[in-house]
C-alpha cells in the first residue's frame, strides 16, 4: 500500500520480489569462489599473532591490491546482533550475518530483554517448567562462563532468581567449564560465584546445589553429530547420576581433578557428578522434573536438545528415558522444532542470500568439514536446515577427525575441502562455490601457538589451490573471515596491546575469538576492470559481504540488504 505524506510517496508494504535485477556494470555469469578463513582477523604483527608468524604467501600477495580489493571489516559487536561492542564475533552471528545480508538482534540480546522486561515468565515455554516447581527439582544444564557466546552466566543467575522467585524449591545446576570463550583456568572463578549465589537461595529456604559438571569439549556440547558419545557422557551424569568422578562439591571435583593432571584445561574436564554423604547423586534428573538447556546459541545445544527431547532416539542407549517438562532458553532449530517448548523466541532470519541465489538460478556448491560444516549451510541460511532446492544446491561435508585436539592435526581437512571446491567448480555446474576453512578457529581455540601456526600455513596453501581453480575457470573470488582468534594467542593489555607475562614470564595464553576486523579481498580474472571496494563505507562489517556477492554474481542486491561493498568506475 502506498500513501502520500507531505507530498512525499511511503511505501509502507512493498511486495517482496525475489527476482533480482540485473547490475547495470557488472555482467552475469561468472563462477564465483566464497572463501570463508574461520578465526581469521587482523591484529598487530607480532610473535603472538599466528597468522602473521605462519608462512602464508597466497594471503600476503593479496594483501598489496588493498585499498581496492582488500580491505577490513567489522566482525564483532553491534555490527553482527550483539548486545554491545564489547562483545567478540562468533561463527553463529558471523554466518549469519554474511549469508543473511543484515544484522539481526541476535540470541544473546533477545535473552537479555526478556529478563529484563520478564516477558520470559509470561511465555509457554516458562509456564511448562512452572509445573514442576512445586513438587519437583527444576535442573539447569549449560555453559558456565560470560564468553557470551553460547550462554552468559549472569542470566543463569537471573533465571535462578526468577523461577525461586516464582515458586521454584528444588534446583540443580550441571554446569559446563569453558576455558574456549573465557580464559584457560577461569572456570573455578564462574563456579566459585555461582556456589555463593546458590548459597545465597538456600539462605532463603531453597534447595540449591551444583549436581554434575564437565569440561565442553568433553561433555554434552558436541556440534554436527561429529561425536555422540560427547553427549552420551553429559546425559548419563546428569540425567543418570553416573559419570567416572563423583566429589561432594563442584569446587572439589575442580581442585581434585587438577591435582591429578595439572594441565587440564577447563574445557576438556571429564564428566563428574557431585553425591551425598551417602554417596548418592544429588540432582539426578528423575520423572516430572523441569529441564532447561540455558545456552541461547542453537549450535553445541541441538544434539543434547535431541537427546531431552525425542522419544525415538537412536544415537546412544538413553536407558529408561524420565518424563520430564524440557525447554531450552531458545528454540535451537526451527524446522525440525526442536525443542517443542523454549523461553525465548529466536531471531527470525528470513531472506538470506542463499533462498535469492536460488530464484535467480544461481546454483551453489557448500563444503567444509564436519565441526563447521553446518557453519556454511545452515547458519548461513538463517539456521534454516537442509536445501532451498535439491538440483540447484549441494551440500559436501568432510569428515572431521573425532576423538583428537586439533592441535593435534592443526591441517585439519582444509587441502581436502579446497580440492572438493576445485572440483567443484571446473566441473562448471555450480555458479558460486562456497567453503569455510576451519583451522585459524578451532585450533586457535586450543590456545596452542605453534600448531596454529601450522593451521594457518595449511589454510594459505588450500587458498592457493581454490584460487588457481578460479583462474582456470576465469572467475572471481571472496575471500573473507566470520571473525578473529588465530590472529591473536596472547592476552594483551587492551591500551597498549602488550601481552600480559605471568609471574614467571610465560605469556597468558588466549583461546577465545577477538574483536579484532577482518579482511575481505575480492579478485581473480573474471572480476570486471574498475571494479573496486568503496570508499564510503568504512565502518562496513561482515552484513555487507551478501550484497557484495549478489553483485558479483551480476545482480543488484535486495533493496533491504546492507550496502554492497563494491563500485565500478567506469
Ligand atoms: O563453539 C565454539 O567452538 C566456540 O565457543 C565458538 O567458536 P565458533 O563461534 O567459531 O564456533
Ligand atoms: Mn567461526
Ligand atoms: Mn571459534
Amino acid at each position: 500500500m502506498n500513501f502520500e505524506v507531505q507530498g512525499i510517496k511511503v511505501n509502507i508494504s512493498r511486495a517482496h520480489r525475489w527476482k533480482l535485477r540485473p547490475h547495470p556494470k557488472i555482467r552475469q555469469g561468472k563462477k564465483l569462489m566464497v572463501i570463508i578463513l574461520d578465526g581469521w582477523g587482523e591484529q598487530i604483527p607480532d610473535e603472538y599473532n599466528a597468522i602473521h608468524v605462519a608462512k602464508t604467501p597466497t594471503m600476503d600477495e593479496l594483501k598489496k591490491t588493498a585499498p581496492d580489493r582488500w580491505r577490513l571489516l567489522r566482525a564483532h559487536g553491534l555490527s553482527v546482533g550483539l548486545p554491545s561492542d564489547e562483545d567478540m564475533g562468533n561463527s553463529e552471528v558471523g554466518h549469519n550475518a554474511l549469508g543473511a545480508g543484515r544484522i539481526f538482534e541476535q540470541g544473546a540480546g533477545l535473552v537479555d530483554s526478556a529478563l529484563k522486561t520478564g516477558k520470559i515468565y509470561e511465555g509457554e515455554g516458562f509456564k511448562y517448567i512452572q509445573q514442576a516447581f512445586a513438587k519437583n527439582t527444576v535442573h539447569f544444564v549449560g555453559l558456565l562462563s560470560d564468553g557470551g557466546v553460547h550462554s552468559r552466566a549472569n542470566q543463569l543467575s537471573a533465571l535462578l532468581k526468577g523461577c525461586v522467585n516464582r515458586g521454584a524449591k528444588r534446583l540443580r545446576v550441571h554446569v559446563l567449564l569453558d576455558g574456549r570463550d573465557v580464559a584457560p583456568g577461569s572456570a573455578i572463578k564462574y563456579v566459585e560465584a555461582l556456589e555463593s549465589e546458590l548459597a545465597e537461595l538456600r539462605k532463603g529456604g531453597s534447595d540449591a546445589w551444583i549436581a554434575s559438571g564437565g569440561g565442553r569439549m568433553a561433555v554434552t556440547m558436541d556440534r554436527y553429530e561429529n561425536d555422540w558419545s560427547i553427549v552420551k557422557k553429559g546425559y548419563d551424569a546428569q540425567v543418570k547420576g553416573e559419570a567416572p568422578h563423583k566429589f561432594s562439591s563442584c569446587g572439589e571435583a575442580l581442585k581434585k581433578l587438577l591435582e591429578m593432571d595439572p594441565k587440564l584445561n577447563d574445557q576438556y574436564f571429564p564428566p563428574f557428578v557431585i553425591i551425598d554423604s551417602i554417596g548418592q547423586p544429588i540432582g539426578p534428573i528423575v520423572d516430572d522434573d523441569a529441564v532447561v538447556t540455558f545456552n541461547f546459541r542453537a549450535d553445541r545445544m541441538v544434539m543434547a536438545a535431541k537427546a531431552f527431547d525425542l522419544e525415538t532416539f537412536d544415537k546412544f542407549d538413553r536407558g529408561k528415558l524420565p518424563k520430564i517438562k524440557y525447554v531450552g532458553m531458545l528454540q535451537y532449530d526451527s524446522d525440525l522444532k526442536l525443542p517443542k517448548k523454549y523461553l525465548v523466541s529466536p531471531p527470525q532470519i528470513d531472506k538470506t542470500s542463499g533462498e535469492y541465489l536460488i530464484h535467480n538460478n544461481i546454483k551453489t556448491f557448500a563444503c567444509s568439514e564436519t565441526v563447521k560444516f553446518g557453519h556454511v549451510t545452515f547458519v548461513w541460511n538463517g539456521n534454516r536446515s537442509g536445501q532451498f532446492s535439491h538440483s540447484m544446491e549441494k551440500y559436501v561435508q568432510i569428515p572431521s577427525d573425532v576423538g583428537i585436539a586439533f592441535n593435534m592435526k592443526p591441517e585439519m581437512k582444509a587441502i581436502a575441502i579446497a580440492e572438493k571446491a576445485r572440483d567443484a567448480l571446473a566441473s562448471g555446474k555450480w555458479d558460486q562455490v562456497r567453503v569455510n576453512l576451519a583451522n585459524g578457529d578451532m585450533v586457535g581455540h586450543t590456545g596452542d601457538l605453534n600448531a596454529t601456526v601450522i593451521g594457518c600455513e595449511a589454510v594459505d596453501q588450500a587458498v592457493k589451490i581454490m584460487l588457481d581453480a578460479v583462474e582456470v575457470v576465469g572467475g572471481i573470488f571472496l575471500i573473507t573471515a566470520d571473525h578473529g582468534n588465530g590472529e591473536d594467542m596472547v592476552k594483551r593489555n587492551l591500551k597498549t596491546g602488550a601481552p600480559i607475562l605471568d609471574k614467571g614470564g610465560k605469556f597468558q595464553v588466549l583461546t577465545s575469538h577477538t574483536c579484532n576486523p577482518v579482511p575481505i579481498i575480492i579478485g581473480g580474472k573474471g572480476l570486471q576492470k574498475g571494479v573496486r571496494f568503496r570508499r564510503d563505507l568504512p565502518g562496513a562489517g561482515l552484513a555487507n559481504v551478501a550484497a557484495t556477492f549478489i553483485n558479483l554474481h551480476g545482480f543488484e542486491a535486495p533493496w533491504d540488504y546492507e550496502p554492497s561493498l563494491i563500485e565500478v568506475l567506469d
